[in-house]
């Protein structure tokens, strides 16, 4: 593996580990306590530093169909999806306590975060997740998240963890996504089918050849199998994020790879993270909106870095909603930047020239003291 492939892990500042069905809950007998304490340990390393710098890291974690299969006491899984749902709902609490309590034997608070594919293609609720999640991570808890399966359907279910695990790399601009399972990462062909498969130790994420090399799932318990995890690389370099799919039992997993150490299968994102999200807001052509900024502000937002505070803005034009992508003039009314609106185009017009101080008097409530947020916004002017 290269220099340069090495230090992509050794860098990462924000890391999403999704973990499968198979490992979670040992090929379904039941949560491996100490398969989970282990990660557990890991993860606590990694926000506390003991990898070199400190890392926010979150935890996506499967399992919640097959431990409640397990409570249930049903052998063969459901074809129907209600009672799949029924046993995701039962599992869960199994695996939201035992993170719970891993995580907490090792000094660090946990939060429980379930989400389906709909909460992240709607805008604001895009925003309100990335806002929670960023606070937890901020506050030192690990997200440990899971599919909403009590709420999605068929046509809206997931069915593969890889892929929730790709679209939290998205909604954080995670740095890596670490797809742990049960080989030690891609061969060229189905380890368990061919024993001629070759591992293949590094490659570019989105590159059409991997699709070919991955089969299905192995086990009864996976369900995306190598393909989904090759998609979600795709997928998570759309956000500029590497992927690295690893084997979970291997000691230290977690540890090793945030220490640079060449493991598994890397999955490079060919895009930097800054020109994803750039190329990511220029796709969002439907400007439903603007707000006009004074000069100091616009000084702020070009040339100091800095996010767009309703008390620099003069003027708020069109309809939108929280979460819509809007643009920002200059008070030539050229346009300087876009990013997604943190206020709806009422509360914005309200906050217009207005200190943070006076928002939850002018509002009713106190929320980001942003109009755009930097992490949102990107630089469109010369
Ligand atoms: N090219 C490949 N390289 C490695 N594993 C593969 C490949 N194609 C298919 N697989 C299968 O994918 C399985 C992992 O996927 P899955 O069972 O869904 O795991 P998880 O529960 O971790 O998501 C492996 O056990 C393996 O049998
Ligand atoms: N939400 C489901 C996960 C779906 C699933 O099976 O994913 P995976 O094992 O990662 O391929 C569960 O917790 O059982």
């Amino acid at each position: 593996m290269a220099i340069e492939s090495t230090q992509i892990l050794r860098s990462a500042r924000r890391i999403v580990v999704k973990v499968g069905s198979s490992l979670v809950t040992n090929e379904g007998r039941g949560l491996d306590a100490q398969a989970i304490g282990e990660w557990a340990r890991q993860l606590a390393a990694l926000v506390n530093g003991e990898a070199g710098a400190k890392r926010e890291v979150i935890m996506v974690s499967s399992g919640a169909v097959a431990e409640g299969m397990k409570r249930l006491g049903w052998s063969v899984r459901p074809r129907q999806v209600h009672e799949l749902q029924a046993a995701a709902a039962v599992g869960q609490m199994g695996l939201a306590q035992m993170y719970e309590t891993k995580l907490r034997e090792n000094g660090i608070g946990s939060a429980q975060v379930l989400l389906t594919h709909a909460d992240l293609a709607d805008r604001e609720r895009y925003l309100n997740a990335r806002s929670t999640l960023l606070t937890l991570l901020r506050l030192g808890v690990v997200p440990v998240i899971n599919e909403n399966d009590t709420v999605v359907n068929d046509e809206i279910k997931f069915g593969d963890n890889d892929t929730l695990g790709a679209l939290v790399a998205n909604l954080v601009e995670a740095d890596v996504l670490v797809i742990l399972t049960d080989q030690k990462g891609l061969f060229t062909a189905d380890p368990r089918r061919d024993p001629q498969a070759q591992f293949v130790h590094e490659a570019k994420a989105g590159d059409p050849a991997l699709e070919t090399m991955a089969g299905g799932a192995g086990s009864s318990i996976g369900r995306g199998g190598m393909l989904t995890k090759i998609l979600a690389a795709k997928r998570a370099a759309g956000s500029g994020a590497s992927t690295v799919i690893a084997w979970g039992r291997e000691s230290d997993v977690l540890v090793r790879l945030a220490a640079g150490e060449a493991m598994g299968t890397l999955l490079v994102s060919q895009t930097a993270k800054k020109q994803a999200r750039k190329q990511w807001m220029a796709d969002h052509l439907q400007l439903r909106g603007a707000v006009s900024v004074d000069a100091g502000a616009a000084v702020k937002l070009c040339a100091e870095g800095k996010s767009l505070l309703p008390i620099g803005m003069t003027g708020v034009e069109g309809d939108f909603a929280r979460g819509d992508v809007i643009a920002v003039h200059d008070p030539q009314g050229q346009e300087i930047a876009r990013g997604l609106a943190n206020y709806a185009s009422g509360e914005a017009r309200r906050l217009c020239r207005k200190p943070s101080s006076a928002f939850e008097q002018l509002l009713g409530y106190v929320a980001e003291p942003e109009m755009l947020h930097r992490d949102n916004l990107v630089l469109t002017g010369r």
